[in-house]
């Protein structure tokens, strides 16, 4: 589980977040969304001890979120965070030398899944390869909580179906839990179990998928539409 009560996050004069409390429970798929600048980078990389809230508290599974707790962790950032001249291969067996939680075989899997091949350069990939290496070294960890930073940003719709796809093939919800910020609800729509709607650093509302559609009949771009007024 992951807890923050009452964190805020300012940048210099900038208010990224504004005083949340908020629990994601275990076993979830949870997506994050929010326009642009509402905060959600911020508020996955609080989570992922990448950076400190100003105020408030964060804690993983009861513990603090150290350097350490943070391992718990799997984090895919929005930008680039590869090296150019290392090969599909090379990426991967660095990221296998970096965490201990990493699965060889399972990157693997991910790697033909995603069609990659294993001898291309970086610095050779297309902007979809790019992001579907990112997914691979991810979605490789058995990590508790998996974080993934817009995803699916700037993608074409085959890569993006591709990438919403892995994510059911290859996470294991009975031991991992997927935080996932996106503006793409509609591809991601079938996969997330909880959404967390966020404007201008303040978490406006969390909600059950199964109930927005059950008990208030909308799928959620109308329930969003309609939160938003
Ligand atoms: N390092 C920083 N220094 C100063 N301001 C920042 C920094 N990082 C983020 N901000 C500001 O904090 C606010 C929230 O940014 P954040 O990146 O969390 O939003 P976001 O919802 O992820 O946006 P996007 O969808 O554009 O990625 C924005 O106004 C942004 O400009």
């Amino acid at each position: 589980m992951i807890k923050l009560e009452h964190v805020t996050k300012r940048y210099l004069r900038k208010v990224a977040l504004d005083d949340v409390t908020v629990t994601f429970h275990p076993g979830n798929i949870i997506g994050i969304i929010g326009e642009n600048g509402s905060g959600k980078s911020t508020l996955l990389k609080l989570m992922a001890g990448l950076v400190s809230p100003t105020r408030g508290n964060i804690t993983i599974d009861g513990g603090p979120v150290t350097r350490k707790a943070s391992k718990k962790v799997a984090y895919l950032s929005e930008r680039e965070e590869l090296y150019d001249c290392f090969t599909v291969r090379e990426t991967i067996a660095f990221f296998a030398s970096q965490f201990p939680d990493f699965d060889r075989e399972k990157a693997e899997k991910l790697m033909r899944f995603m069609s990659l091949k294993p001898q291309q350069r970086v610095k050779h990939l297309s902007k979809g390869g790019v992001a579907r290496l990112k997914m691979t070294v991810t979605l490789a960890r058995n990590a508790p909580f998996v974080l993934l930073d817009e995803p699916l940003s700037g993608l074409d719709p085959f890569v993006r179906e591709a990438v919403a796809e892995s994510l059911l093939s290859f996470l294991d919800l009975s031991r991992q839990t997927l935080i996932v910020s996106t503006h793409e609800i509609q591809e991601l729509e079938q996969v997330i179990d909880t959404v967390a709607v966020i404007r201008d650093g303040k978490v406006l509302k969390v909600a059950d998928v199964e109930d927005i559609r059950e008990t208030k009949g909308k799928n959620l771009v109308e329930w969003m539409r309609e939160l938003y007024g």
